[in-house]
């Protein structure tokens, strides 16, 4: 079954592991279909090294089983949750990554600082509210995603794919697997340069308006002018 989608979901969950930004079983990537309404996501707790296509599990939006004999990953509902709510995303991938991470635990939205931030994310990447403790105790995976969305409010999801949930860690989203992982590896590469730009300029400010716009719109949207064009 999708067995197309489970092989790209099995490689962006392989791709994580070899950028480093996935230590022991940590983190987990899905993809939808949304023809199908049907979720692929990594099995739980299961080492890369051993994982197969065969191992993947696939759920409806209400997170029940219809393919595979393993558990899915702990955190479906969360995205199941981004799936629901944001009907452009193709994908969702979450990391431990160790740089955007530490964002998240400090609480405080990834500023854009610089044209590396601009060309992915059209301004800050939101932090989550902090839980409430009944949302903790009661439901937490799906209440983690019911915060991301919150951080969102009328904001486009694709313009800035990807949130930092507070005391946690980075989900990130695109079209497919690939893309959102993509969107990952830069969230933790742009994580880092803004810790290394505080260490070095505690008073560092963002760039621009003008900056920003110009490097998002020159690869996103109808005016974009990146890269080569599709014959
Ligand atoms: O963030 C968490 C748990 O809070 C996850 O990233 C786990 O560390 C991986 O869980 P599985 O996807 O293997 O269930």
């Amino acid at each position: 079954m999708l067995k197309q989608l489970r092989e790209q979901v099995l490689e962006a969950n392989l791709e994580v592991v070899r950028r480093g930004l996935v230590l022991y079983t940590f983190g987990n990537v899905s993809g939808i279909s949304r023809a199908d309404n049907l979720v692929v996501i990594k099995p739980s707790g299961v080492p890369y090294e051993r994982m197969t296509a065969d191992d993947l599990v696939i759920t409806d939006l209400d997170g029940v089983i219809v393919w595979g004999e393993l558990r899915p990953s702990s955190d479906l509902d969360t995205h199941l949750h981004l799936y629901k709510s944001f009907p452009e995303i193709g994908a969702v991938v979450h990391t431990h990554s160790e740089h955007a991470t530490a964002w998240a635990q400090a609480r405080r939205p990834l500023p854009p600082l610089g044209t590396t931030h601009a060309d992915y994310f059209y301004g800050p990447v939101p932090i989550t509210r902090e839980l409430t403790e009944d949302e903790i105790k009661n439901d937490y995976v799906r209440a983690t995603g019911v915060a991301i969305t919150d951080a969102f409010g009328n904001r486009d999801p694709m313009e800035v794919p990807a949130a930092l949930v507070a005391g946690h860690g980075p989900f990130a989203w695109g079209r497919t697997p690939e893309d959102a992982v993509h969107n990952a590896v830069v969230l933790e590469a742009v994580a880092r340069m803004a810790m290394y730009t505080f260490a070095l300029q505690p008073n560092a400010r963002g760039v621009s308006q003008a900056l920003l716009d110009r490097h998002y719109f020159r690869k996103h949207g109808a005016t974009a002018t990146y890269g080569q064009v599709k014959k």
